[in-house]
């Protein structure tokens, strides 16, 4: 059985798109089969895996979403697209927006996304969310959805506070909708050691997280490369395999898969 992995966080722009992408390129490039599935309407990540003209897509997981709200159809094939070997994408596009709409009048409507994903879940090795920045109704699917939540934030005071909200609404799902959820931990995003206020934050953060959330060793530096790579609709691991971002998404994805094994 697949594992399916949301990555989420609902403070904006932290790197939520960016880590889905390249972590779920770097687990194809080891052999594994990937499915990233973009659950936000600005479809970042729909982009990033080099589809420009995302809104002219018919299928997209909003179609899948609409079919079961309204006919409780659960046969409808899954607009699946290859990005490279390995690694396919369910896409989005701003027809989501309105899908949001109707989820929260839904019958059993956290378990919508839940049930869209129940038939392709053996097909893939690791099935990663890339979560919109909210905790709506959206974020709650995805979490009933998941195995395992991973959150990325950045070293900045606000994410601070951020974590707290969302460790609570992750709480309240383990509590009572998905029981078997657990919190893969948070990875820090746009790291600059170079400048002393930036070591503190992230000393001060290690040491009043650590306790309550396990937080990776492995950090993602700030760096232009990322933009460059997302410009190029092509993942960072292909892009610049050298770059020192690509080399820690790298690493991030081993220390992951270290994680599981314990
Ligand atoms: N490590 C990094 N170094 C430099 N720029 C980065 C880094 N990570 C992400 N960015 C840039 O920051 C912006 C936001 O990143 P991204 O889209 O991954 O965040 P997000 O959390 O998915 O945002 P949203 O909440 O809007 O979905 C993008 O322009 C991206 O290229
Ligand atoms: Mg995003």
């Amino acid at each position: 059985m697949g594992k399916v992995i949301a990555i989420c966080n609902h403070k904006g722009g932290v790197g939520k798109t960016t880590t889905t992408l390249n972590m779920a390129a770097q687990m194809a490039t080891m052999g594994k089969r990937v499915l990233v599935l973009d659950f936000d309407g600005q479809a970042n990540l729909t982009l990033a895996c080099g589809i420009e003209d995302f809104e002219k897509l018919d299928a997209t997981i909003a179609g899948v979403l609409d079919d079961l709200i309204q006919e409780g159809e659960t046969e409808r094939p899954m607009p699946i697209y290859q990005v490279q070997e390995c690694l396919e994408l369910i896409p989005a596009n701003t027809a989501l927006a309105a899908t949001n709409q109707e989820l929260i009048k839904a019958i059993a409507r956290e378990w919508v996304l839940h049930t869209a994903l129940e038939p392709i879940r053996n097909q893939y090795d690791y099935i990663l969310i890339d979560c919109a920045p909210s905790l709506g109704i959206d974020l709650l699917n995805a979490l009933v959805a998941a195995d395992e939540v991973l959150i990325v934030t950045n070293p900045a005071r606000f994410s601070e506070r951020g974590t707290h909200q969302l460790l609570r609404t992750i709480k309240m799902v383990q509590k009572l909708l998905n029981k078997e959820l657990t919190i893969a931990g948070s990875l820090f995003n746009r790291v600059d050691r170079r400048t002393r206020l930036a070591r503190d934050i992230m000393a001060l953060m290690r040491e009043n997280w650590g306790t309550e959330l396990h937080l990776f060793d492995t950090e993602i530096p700030n760096s232009i490369r990322i933009d460059e790579s997302q410009a190029m609709g092509v993942p960072l691991i292909m892009y610049q395999p050298e770059s020192k971002p690509a080399k820690a998404y790298q690493e991030f994805v081993r220390e992951y898969l270290q994680g599981e094994e314990r």
